[in-house]
């Protein structure tokens, strides 16, 4: 399953925020390899103690962490009870979430944003042929390990965060929150989803990159989750970027049809031929396609 860690072993610092059902902290795990004390830098991830039922889905969401290795893929040391704490340990990664960074860096490239979707797209690809569903693939749940540095070539790298509470367990206006990111037919039944469903999120994800981390259909009115419901019963679609060979990739992630959301190596195909097109479009140094 996953490796457990000794409470004592660790080290709370700052709070650095939330997620659903759960508070994040910097902190510090100590190890003792080879009669050395190892200190390393971790996130810490706690569940809620009012929200204690789900443990076992959120000690899912870490085995499925550490099941599987890829360089895109967020890194779970393992996880840590005590009382009614419960811990999940996670490699700290340096920039945090990308929903953050995408709302403060206002002047990312197109071929900035082209590279993390791709990035995003090949560990979906590898998720697929491992038959593995994330469930919760947004921007809030990328993270960013290196910023680019254009003077020395290097460009930027993301991992994909675990998934947290699984959809099913969470309240229905939990997911109500969800709409966008969560595909149409995953609302009527969240505990059966399938890796359409990660593909219409990677859809809504690339939305929410190329409009600079501005959440898809926030700012709508109060009811917005009536709106939002509204959203699907009318088969809506996000409003199109006037860059036309991405609007159709998002439309056809974002197919109501599962049928017609495309293949991963199709995603990956066309993000590809976008490169080169968008290296050729002027688009590139405002990063502007909306
Ligand atoms: N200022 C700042 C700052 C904040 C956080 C990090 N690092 C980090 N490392 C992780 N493993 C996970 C997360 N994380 C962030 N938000 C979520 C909830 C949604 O998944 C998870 N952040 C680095 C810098």
């Amino acid at each position: 399953q996953f490796h457990t860690i000794k409470y004592e072993d660790l080290k709370w610092d700052e709070s650095l925020g939330q997620g659903s059902f759960t508070r994040i902290f910097k902190g510090e795990k100590t190890d003792y390899r080879d009669g050395e004390k190892h200190t390393t830098e971790v996130l810490l991830k706690e569940l809620d103690p009012d929200h204690k039922n789900c443990w076992e889905s959120f000690f899912e969401a870490a085995s499925f962490m550490s099941q599987i290795s890829h360089k895109h893929l967020l890194h779970v040391y393992g996880v840590s009870v005590h009382g009614d704490k419960n811990i999940m340990v996670q490699e700290f990664v340096k920039h945090g979430a990308l929903d953050l960074y995408l709302k403060r860096e206002k002047s990312l490239s197109v071929s900035w944003k082209l590279n993390v979707a791709k990035q995003l797209a090949c560990v979906l690809n590898f998720l697929e042929e491992q038959s593995i569903i994330h469930g919760n693939i947004c921007a809030k749940n990328l993270l960013l390990v290196r910023e680019e540095d254009p003077s020395q070539g290097i460009s930027p790298f993301i991992k994909l965060s675990d998934p947290g509470i699984n959809v099913a367990m969470l309240g229905k206006d939990v997911i109500m929150h969800r709409i966008p990111w969560i595909a149409p037919e995953s609302l009527a039944a969240p505990d059966n989803l399938t890796h359409e469903c990660d593909k219409w999120s990677f859809g809504a994800t690339v939305w929410e990159i190329f409009n600079n981390g501005n959440p898809p259909l926030q700012g709508w009115s109060l009811e917005e989750v009536k709106l939002k419901e509204k959203f699907y019963e009318n088969k809506q679609q996000l409003p199109p970027s006037q860059w036309t060979e991405l609007a159709d990739l998002i439309g056809q992630c974002m197919s109501y049809d599962l049928a017609f959301r495309p293949s991963c190596r199709s995603i990956i195909r066309q993000l590809n031929s976008l490169v080169t097109s968008g290296n050729n479009v002027s688009l590139n140094h405002v990063g502007k396609v909306f």
